[in-house]
């Protein structure tokens, strides 16, 4: 033990590394406390130890989040027993709480702030992407620091330094602090050009030190290799390609690591290289370190350069100094992009709720790194940003427990379409942008009130965001109508779709987060994507809000399974199932891109009532069935939701004995024979089949995009067996015309009337089996629809592929087990799917529909098309 506390020491002692920061050697006693938010992450645990291996600091506060990899309190028991005088405390705070309520203890009385708290970066995201997230956990350190250690140096780590720096410190000047506390941490960039240098000189790193100012991404990182004297030796000819690996060094550690996090160890080391000279400078030792502060030496607000810390943190912040040519023009290079970052985010995200950030061009050459390189001018034109795309970055945390459900974090980014009709002068405008009436389904006031179609896949493998980057981009160009808005027509108030024909830019920036991952419970998952920065809003919301995306796609990472969830969410008003998988297939797989018809076929409303019959379709929309419904929800809440998987075997032997016994039927399909099982099992007075016009009505085709489906209604008698729902879709294929409830000569079972509707069973039956759900690189572990339960009207089934070759029935039900109801099932309906995820219901109260109340208030109901027209 003596021997090791002896190497321990020697160590620290001799080695250069540690030597060329060591705290002064003046005081004796140790007299500092330090705090590491995060201090349970990749770079949290190796910093905690290293700043309490400083022998200058008597307390160590390790924070994080009560979920993270390790509990806080374990990191601290572990570093408690190192042979130094410092005292490790940690804590454990619950992120949905504000960290001023929680980290009293932590922060009082503390020195030296490092963060490190929040997500690192995936292959092909840049810094910028992670700003949304993580300036939120570093606002409510900040926050919590202002109020119990405003003295305190605050290193900023997390990233991205260059936009969370500015923001953190005009947030201290509001109250009042100085900005000055808040510094941002680009020790990195110094410790990796220093390494660079000796590998090309064979020259000890220890007697190194490359200033490297700027800021910290892409091109703003700029070491001044001139200013060294051993670095200063290298040839000119080596320096570009020695400066881009500098400023690409996050992203070779981001690729290396590939998927599994960015610079964990030598960011720790680094941070403690920052700390120490901090701590040193506090203990009354000047000492000299590269930050990115607030700045006036450059007319930049924030920029690095190097900075004295003295007895209460920044003393001096020191000029440039001189510079060869090329340095010269590197200068002006990473001022342009650094200025971005200082007016376009930091100076906009100074208080209240951070805002996420305006979009930045990549600079062409720049690999993986996005430093931001726009202009105030350009920010402008991104102001009318619209539509989406979200990607997720690391789980904030990886339980090791695989009983509770791991929760994943999710970083959301968004790729703005950035509509330039604005900007364009008007004869351009009319060319280009163009406006397409809706169907008159699309513009009722119930319909709008549909949420998006949003399916969920849970897949293994990394996440592909480079491809589904891509593919979106693609599919957007191919159809532009998916970067459009909704509008009223002025002309009857009517709905239409308005987007611009010449397509749009996208941009990537952060959302917020969704926790989810293949275990987790479909409630929670409903409850985590209902109204999240995930879903798209219900129709209602995007017509009155034109900012609002009619497509949302968002990566979630699993934690620490190898797994990630896709969610993409197309607003109902713009797509039906048919529709949505089209799109659906072109994003996740390598087939040909399609550019679908979004200009509406006006005849189909007319067709469809024809098709259906005018009383079917008046019962759809009649009160009585709204109010069977309404009443459903009002009495029993939230449904209970439950997937078995559909045994083909089974379903082959009926299809074939069906055939047999029914001549006249040329085949049953799979979805005639579930949904015969599904309207017998639960005894419903009418079962509404969802069914796709498309080749049903002359001149709806495959291509066309929006919603061409509707409802047939079949009574018990016609869904008696499979067989007597075939022949109602053949008669209707033959003539047009399905009768049913219609009032046609042949009808089956008369429609209900207005009190047997109300108190009757009345079912729904959907079919999402549009095609084998993949994700291309990925294997898919589970593709589940998205219903939010509380909006789930009737008792319902939907028809869905869980994976590819599998076919799987998800019921939710009010009143009914479907447990015990699938004994009935003549062994159609397998193994339950997934039972981890379905499990029991927690109770609910259906009052939540009053939510819908202040939505439609100050609309006029409009039901169009129900009237014969
Ligand atoms: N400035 C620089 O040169 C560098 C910065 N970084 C940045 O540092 C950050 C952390 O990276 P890693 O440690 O690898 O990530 P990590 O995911 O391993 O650790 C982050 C930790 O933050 C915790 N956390 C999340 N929300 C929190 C909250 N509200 N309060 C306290 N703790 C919270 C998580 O539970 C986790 O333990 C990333 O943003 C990364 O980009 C990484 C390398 C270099
Ligand atoms: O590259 C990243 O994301 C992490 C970082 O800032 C670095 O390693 O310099």
């Amino acid at each position: 033990m003596a021997a090791l506390r002896s190497l321990s020491r020697s160590f620290q002692r001799a080695a250069p590394l540690f030597s060329r920061y060591a705290p002064a050697a003046s005081f004796s006693t140790a007299q500092f406390k330090v705090c590491i938010n995060g201090g349970a992450g990749g770079i949290g645990q190796p910093l905690t130890m290293l700043m309490a291996m400083n022998e200058s600091v008597k307390e160590v506060s390790v924070q994080d989040v009560s979920m993270a990899a390790v509990p806080p309190a374990g990191v601290a028991a572990d570093l408690g027993h190192l042979e130094f005088p410092s005292k490790v405390v940690g804590y454990a705070t619950d992120p949905k709480v504000p960290a001023t309520e929680q980290l009293e203890a932590c922060l009082t009385g503390c020195n030296l702030v490092l963060i490190p708290a929040g997500m690192p970066r995936k292959p092909g995201m840049t810094r910028d992407d992670l700003f949304n997230i993580n300036a939120d956990i570093a606002k409510g350190v900040v926050e919590a620091c202002a109020k119990f250690c405003p003295e305190a140096v605050v290193g900023i780590i997390v990233n991205p330094v260059n936009s969370i720096v500015p923001a953190m410190a005009e947030l201290y000047k509001k109250k009042g602090l100085d900005p000055l506390k808040i510094v941002g941490v680009t020790s990195l960039d110094i410790v990796r050009a220093n390494k660079f240098v000796a590998e090309i000189t064979g020259k000890s790193p220890a007697d190194i030190e490359v200033p490297v100012i700027g800021g910290h991404a892409g091109v703003t990182i700029m070491p001044v290799f001139s200013q060294d004297p051993i670095s200063a030796t290298i040839s000119a000819d080596k320096i570009p390609a020695l400066d881009k690996r500098t400023q690409d060094g996050g992203t070779e550690v981001v690729e290396a690591k590939a998927g599994k996090g960015s610079a964990t160890l030598s960011m720790a080391y680094s941070g403690a290289r920052f700390g120490n000279k901090v701590l040193k400078g506090m203990a009354g030792t000047p000492t000299d370190e590269c930050a990115y502060v607030a700045s006036t030496v450059t007319d930049l607000p924030y920029f690095s350069s190097k900075v004295t810390f003295g007895k209460t943190g920044v003393e001096k912040i020191h000029p440039v100094g001189a510079l060869n040519s090329y340095e010269e023009g590197r200068l002006k290079e990473a001022q342009r992009s650094t200025r971005a970052w200082n007016t376009s985010q930091g100076s906009e995200r100074n208080s209240g709720a951070v805002q996420r950030p305006r979009a930045a061009q990549p600079v062409a050459g720049s690999r993986g790194e996005n430093p931001g390189n726009f202009s105030p001018e350009k920010e402008e034109e991104v102001q009318s940003s619209q539509t989406v795309f979200c990607y997720c970055a690391k789980g904030i945390s990886r339980s090791s427990s695989l009983v509770i459900a791991p929760l994943a974090a999710v970083v959301l980014a968004e790729v703005s379409l950035r509509s330039e009709e604005e900007h364009a002068d008007p004869a351009t405008r009319t060319e280009r942008s163009q406006e397409l009436p809706l169907l008159d389904e699309e513009s009722n006031s119930l319909f709008l009130l549909l949420r998006g179609m949003t399916t969920v896949s849970f897949c293994e493998g990394p996440p592909p965001l480079a491809w589904l980057r891509s593919r979106l981009a693609a599919i957007i160009a191919a159809n532009p109508w998916l970067s459009g808005h909704l509008r009223r027509n002025g002309v009857n108030d009517a709905v239409s779709l308005r987007f611009d024909a010449a397509g749009a830019t996208r941009e990537v920036q952060l959302l917020g987060s969704v926790n989810i991952s293949s275990s987790t419970p479909y409630e929670v998952i409903s409850q985590q994507i209902s109204g999240s920065c995930a879903e798209v809003r219900p129709g209602l919301v995007c017509l009155q809000n034109s900012s609002e995306p009619l497509i949302r796609v968002s990566l979630c990472d699993g934690g620490f399974r190898d797994e990630f969830a896709l969610i993409v969410s197309i607003s109902h008003i713009v797509a039906d199932g048919h529709t949505y998988y089209k799109l659906f297939e072109m994003l996740t797989q390598n087939v040909e891109l399609t550019s679908l018809n979004p200009r509406r076929k006006v005849h189909f409303n007319q067709k469809r009532i024809q098709a259906v019959g005018q009383r079917q379709y008046d019962f759809i929309y009649s009160p009585q069935y709204v109010l069977n419904c309404l009443s459903g929800k009002l009495l029993y809440g939230k449904p209970r939701c439950r997937a078995y998987l559909v045994n083909s075997e089974r379903v082959a032997e009926i299809k074939a004995s069906q055939i047999k016994e029914h001549p006249d039927v040329p085949f049953v399909s799979t979805n005639d024979v579930l949904t015969s099982l599904f309207g017998r099992l639960i005894d419903a007075r009418v079962c509404s089949m969802a069914i796709n016009f498309r080749n049903r009505i002359a001149g709806i085709c495959e291509d066309d995009a929006g919603n061409y489906q509707g409802l047939l209604c079949l009574g018990p008698k016609d869904f008696a067996e499979p067989a007597s729902i075939r022949r109602l879709l053949q008669r209707g294929g033959t003539t047009g015309i399905y009768h049913e409830i219609s009032n046609g000569a042949d009808a089956v079972t008369p429609a209900p009337d207005f009190w047997q509707t109300l108190k009757s069973r009345l079912a729904v039956m959907t079919n999402w089996a549009f095609n084998q759900p993949q994700l291309e690189q990925c294997r898919m572990l589970l593709h589940l629809p998205h219903f939010d339960l509380e909006e789930v009207n009737s008792d319902m089934a939907v028809i869905f592929r869980p994976r590819a070759g599998e076919l799987a029935v998800l019921t939710f039900l009010k009143d009914l087990d479907m447990d015990e109801l699938v004994k009935e099932a003549d062994g159609i309906l397998g193994r339950p799917l997934s039972p981890e995820v379905f499990r029991e219901k927690k109770s609910g109260c259906g009052l939540h529909v009053l939510q819908w109340v202040p939505l439609l208030f100050g609309e006029r109901l409009q039901i169009y098309g129900v009237q014969h027209n």
